[in-house]
């Protein structure tokens, strides 16, 4: 059998040496699938993302990414990440067509001069996230949503197997919600893997193939969609109060109570 996507086993992590901020996390995601991250503010959802990406080293525990060590994975350009917005400092003076270009740095050569296919790939993410019009804009003169968008072209423009996403529905209007919705379900559909962490539950159940739950540092459990969000479940995830008994964040059909 290929390896998966994502195997992370028993991962424990700090943030410089303090308590830890994930604890023995296990996940594994196929390829082909999404698989929606889903816990409250502080579970280690972000953390789980940076430990994935390599940025945070686990202090106990191992990430493979298709079979292969982060480093490598990494250096191979296989895996992509959209940062929640407040890892990103928007006052750097770079364009969002210079983000998009950073997609493609692994391919490029030692000068790191884009070839001619390069910036066609760069030119075809951005009007994939409809940003064409603002590829000469400073990335801090971007709205919330455009600014999403165009992180999801530097994702795009880098064609990688693996793509993480931090919250990318977070502050965006319902169009650009969908549209990233149908993107991530077209890269699915293309065999591209996704982890998007996401507090959008109404959209899970047509949306995401899998669900991660997240909560008090680690994953309690993960596997399809319909299997894991059960009542018992969400109210486990987000301390003894399952949002299934508030409307306002009842998933389209509401998955069967056990
Ligand atoms: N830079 C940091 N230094 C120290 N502790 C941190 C740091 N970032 C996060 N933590 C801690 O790690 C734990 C997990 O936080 P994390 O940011 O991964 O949560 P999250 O699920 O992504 O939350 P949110 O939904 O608010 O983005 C929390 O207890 C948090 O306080």
């Amino acid at each position: 059998m290929s390896a998966p996507a994502l195997d992370v086993q028993g991962v424990s992590v700090a943030y410089g040496g303090g308590r830890l901020a994930l604890r023995s996390a296990t996940l594994t995601l196929q390829p082909g699938r999404i698989c929606g991250l889903v816990g409250m503010n502080g579970a280690g959802k972000s953390t789980l993302f940076k430990t994935i990406m390599g940025f945070l080293p686990p202090l106990r525990g191992q990430v493979q990414v298709f079979g292969q060590p982060v480093r490598q994975a990494q250096k191979a350009g296989v895996i992509a990440y959209v940062p929640q917005a407040e890892d990103v400092d928007w006052d750097f003076p770079v364009s969002v067509r210079d983000v998009v270009t950073m997609g493609r740095q692994g391919r490029m050569g030692l000068l790191r001069r884009p070839s001619a296919s390069d910036r066609d790939a760069v030119q075809a993410a951005l009007a994939r996230v409809s940003m064409a019009d603002f590829a000469e804009r400073q990335i801090g003169e971007l709205s919330g949503g455009q600014r999403k968008r165009a992180f999801l072209a530097r994702a795009l423009a880098q064609d990688a197997r693996l793509l993480l996403l931090d919250e990318p529905f977070g502050g965006v209007d319902v169009g650009t919600s969908e549209a990233i919705t149908g993107l991530l379900r077209d890269l699915a559909g293309s065999g591209r893997s996704v982890l998007v962490s996401t507090h959008d539950l109404g959209t899970l159940e047509t949306f995401c193939d899998d669900v991660a739950l997240v909560a008090d540092r680690t994953v309690l459990t993960a596997g399809p969609t319909a299997q894991i969000l059960t009542a018992e479940n969400l109210a486990l995830t987000f301390g003894g109060r399952s949002p299934l008994h508030d409307p306002a964040r009842i998933p389209a059909r509401a998955p069967e109570v056990r």
